[in-house]
């Protein structure tokens, strides 16, 4: 049996709507993120199965499970002669969350069915099935989730980058604190608030601030970097959709948190801070004033190995 593991992400990062996202890893050392298990089956015809902590928010049809649909693509159109397999969706992440749940599902099950086929697709035919599948439950074509969740790290991604990804250095010191409230939010919804268009200012604004990022990065400037980190293409119109977010965005800065922004599409909060002890403040302040009884909170590094295949045991620590 293989089990491969797909980490949660955040996507946009602030100053980078649809273009940049990072693979979350807490620093407990539990895993915040989907597994998909495949092994061959016994009935000779392939078997699914969703289990898992937010199985029961896909408990209708497995027709409607992007795991079960990515099996059915992978057998139709990347590998017929493949042996009849029990692929089940260990389904850790919450739906609608800001956290990249679907691309999480999606990128798992990719991984794992070339794993277990041997289809060694390269990373760019990898990416561009993933993002197929992104498009199609969430409204457009971005891999700010899919990348990072694959590849791990930083990346800058669309379809104009060389591979469709690009990964960015980061600074080890970052703590990147996650809160998910406890309800959803359909990013398709929230993609739907934004507008269809917008001004040259506003362009331009935009590229400045991320092509200064991404080369602050690549110079190690991070301080002069996460000044920069600031979302003016969707923030301004998804903030009232997620109770809470607005008291956060003023009572976190004076915890020390250096950026508050929504994760994804949210109800999640990213929020950045170089100091363990101030990260551990905004935590505590997420716990106490953010979250209802079904949210979490975790302090994350930037997990930089990505999907990957678990180690025997591996998969008993979840967030
Ligand atoms: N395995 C899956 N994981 C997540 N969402 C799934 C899955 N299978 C089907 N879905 C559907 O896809 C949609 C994903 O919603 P979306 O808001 O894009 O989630 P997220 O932002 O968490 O990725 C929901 O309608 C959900 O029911
Ligand atoms: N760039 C997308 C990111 C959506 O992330 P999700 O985790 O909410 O699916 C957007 O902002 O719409």
């Amino acid at each position: 049996m293989i089990e491969v593991y797909a980490p949660a992400s955040s996507g946009n990062f602030a100053v980078g709507f649809d273009l940049l996202g990072a693979a979350l890893a807490p620093v407990s050392g539990a895993l915040l993120g989907d597994i998909v298990a495949i092994e061959s089956s016994n009935s000779g015809q392939d078997e699914f199965i969703c289990s898992g902590k937010y199985a029961e928010k896909l408990a209708g049809p497995k027709e409607d499970n992007l795991a079960y649909q990515c099996l059915v693509h992978f057998r139709e159109h990347v590998s017929s002669d493949m042996p009849a397999c029990k692929l089940e969706l260990k389904k850790n992440l919450p739906v609608g969350s800001g956290l990249g749940s679907s691309a999480c599902s999606v990128v798992a099950a990719f991984a794992a069915l070339d794993k277990f086929a041997n289809t060694n697709l390269s990373q760019k035919q990898l990416l561009a099935l993933m993002a197929d599948f992104e498009e199609k439950v969430s409204g457009g074509r971005h891999y700010d989730n899919i990348a990072p969740c694959y590849l791990g790290g930083l990346q800058l991604c669309g379809d104009l980058v060389p591979n469709n990804s690009l990964a960015l250095p980061t600074d080890e010191n970052w703590q990147l604190v996650v809160a998910y409230p406890g309800f959803a939010l359909n990013t398709a919804k929230a993609r739907a608030v934004l507008p269809k268009e917008v001004s040259m200012h506003t362009s331009i604004n935009y590229g400045q601030r991320l092509s200064a990022f991404t080369a602050l990065c690549f110079s190690g400037q991070f301080d002069s970097a996460i000044a920069l980190m600031k979302d003016e293409l969707a923030e301004p119109y998804r903030q009232s959709l997620i109770a809470g977010f607005s008291d956060a965005k003023v009572a976190l800065p004076e915890l020390g948190a250096e950026v508050v922004a929504i994760s994804g599409a949210g109800p999640t909060l990213l929020a950045l801070t170089k100091s363990e002890t101030q990260a551990q403040a905004i935590d505590a302040w997420l716990k106490e004033n953010y979250l209802n009884e079904n949210g979490f909170s975790h302090i994350c590094k930037i997990d930089n190995r990505g999907t990957r295949v678990l180690e025997k045991g591996e998969s008993d620590v979840i967030a």
